[in-house]
């Protein structure tokens, strides 16, 4: 993407990307610009901090964090920024995803993370609501939300089940 992201995507590992790219997909698929990195607060504390730090100056209207197990990120950056933090949880080897998305969710009052399902829809339904946010101030994009809500609707309605 060319144009200055507004959103950035970030997450703990390059193997939360199979899950995190459904967050990009979407994005891209209404045309907001937008960043995606690795961005660790365990194995690299200070990039972390300097993301957060830094991302309002920078133009960032969202961000949307995912991680996996002990997953802190979304909550480390939500406390070094006043940019909204979506966090999505990743499913872990061991605890499928449980142990990611109590420590996302649980945060202490004062400091909110959004947080939304384990995984691949979760990572879809972050971007959609940012942005629903952004198409509060946005009548095309609005508008292309309802058109992408309504597809949804007829696909659900043309659904069948065998036999019946
Ligand atoms: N939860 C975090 C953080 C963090 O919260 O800072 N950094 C990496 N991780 C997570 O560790 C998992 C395993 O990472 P590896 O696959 O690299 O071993 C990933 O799901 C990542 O999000």
């Amino acid at each position: 993407m060319s144009k200055k992201p507004i959103v950035g995507i970030v997450m703990g590992s390059n193997s939360d990307w199979d899950t995190m790219q459904h967050a990009a997909q979407m994005l891209e698929q209404f045309g907001i610009a937008h960043e995606a990195k690795v961005l660790s607060a365990h194995r690299m504390p200070d990039d972390m901090f300097q993301y957060a730090e830094n991302a309002q100056s920078n133009g960032l209207q969202a961000i949307i964090a995912g991680a996996g197990g002990a997953a802190h990120l979304p909550g480390m950056l939500a406390s070094k920024t006043i940019v909204p933090v979506y966090g999505v949880p990743v499913a872990s080897k061991y605890l499928r995803g449980e142990d990611s998305l109590y420590s996302i969710v649980q945060m202490p009052k004062g400091i909110p993370v959004a947080t939304f399902a384990i995984g691949e829809a979760g990572a879809a339904n972050a971007a959609l609501h940012v942005i629903a946010g952004l198409a509060l101030h946005d009548v095309d994009l609005a508008k292309r939300l309802g058109e992408f809500r309504a597809k949804q609707s007829d696909t659900a309605r043309s659904m069948n089940l065998p036999g019946y």
